[in-house]
């Protein structure tokens, strides 16, 4: 169990216009080597120890799943994937079970305030203080409501970036049962990640905590574009495996 003793690193805010690996890794390395008395900003009320945040970005079908177990395997992260936390959630005895299959099925965002929740008490209960929060935040909605719930911003934002016809040939291949991977869906989700998700990535873009990976290629080529992101952990002297 952790708790939040100290707000958001102003180092975060220093290193605002970067874009480049460089600049992430220096900010990341004194995150993790400093301990650094951080500072409430923004308006946010850190409520938690501070965990190391990174949010997982992009459309449907993209990779993302696939990239996270890679990182979890490598890097010993948490993954924390939103849609099984809401797919799990309706397996339960949920009473909101049934909103959730029926967002799900029209490929709608589930109210934010269910999905933060959900997120919460999984951080909450691991012992693992690094999390990767895949498909999370989906809208400004899902994003406003993490910094006010959770109290944190990400340290670090991938968006795996792939063409529309990829990222429907991967879905419609996916094979696991999934009650949206169908094409009706498949067209609504890329609606609602146009017209949703894009602004949202855009805002961690302007912050300058986006990287942006090229999700055509293998799923190793794949890989060693994030590799550098996270290899700033080991040189930090972390266990791997918290
Ligand atoms: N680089 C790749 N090349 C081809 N297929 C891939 C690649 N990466 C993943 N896939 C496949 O594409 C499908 C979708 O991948 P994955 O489930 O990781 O995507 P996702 O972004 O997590 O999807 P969603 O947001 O819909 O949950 C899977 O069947 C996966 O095996
Ligand atoms: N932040 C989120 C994440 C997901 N959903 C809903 O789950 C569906 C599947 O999500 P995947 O990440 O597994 O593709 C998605 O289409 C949404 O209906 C959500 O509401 N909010």
């Amino acid at each position: 169990m952790w708790r939040r003793a100290t707000p958001l690193s102003p180092l975060i805010s220093s290193f605002k216009s970067s874009f480049c690996i460089q600049q992430t890794e220096h900010r990341i390395f004194e995150r993790f080597t400093t301990g650094l008395p951080l500072q409430e900003k923004d308006g946010i009320s850190p409520k938690y120890g501070a965990p190391f945040i990174t949010f997982v970005l992009g459309g449907p079908g993209c990779g993302k799943g696939t990239q996270c177990a890679k990182i979890v395997e490598t890097f010993g992260f948490k993954h924390l994937s939103a849609g099984d936390l809401l797919r799990r959630e309706i397996e339960s005895d949920s009473d909101y079970g049934s909103m959730i299959l029926n967002s799900i099925k029209e490929g709608r965002i589930v109210p934010s305030e269910v999905t933060v929740k959900l997120i919460q008490r999984e951080m909450e209960s691991s012992d693992n203080k690094k999390f990767l929060i895949d498909g999370f935040p989906r809208c400004e909605e899902n994003r406003r409501a993490f910094e006010n719930i959770i109290g944190a911003e990400p340290d670090l934002v991938l968006f795996f970036d792939c063409p529309e016809d990829e990222m429907v040939k991967r879905v419609l291949n996916r094979n696991e049962g999934r009650i949206d991977d169908n094409i009706d869906t498949v067209k609504k989700r890329l609606k609602v990640f146009q017209a949703l998700s894009l602004p949202v990535i855009n805002y961690y873009a302007k912050k300058g905590k986006l990287h942006t990976i090229n999700a055509i290629g293998s799923v190793d080529e794949i890989f060693e574009q994030v590799h550098p992101l996270f290899a700033v952990c080991k040189r930090a002297g972390r266990r791997e495996t918290t």
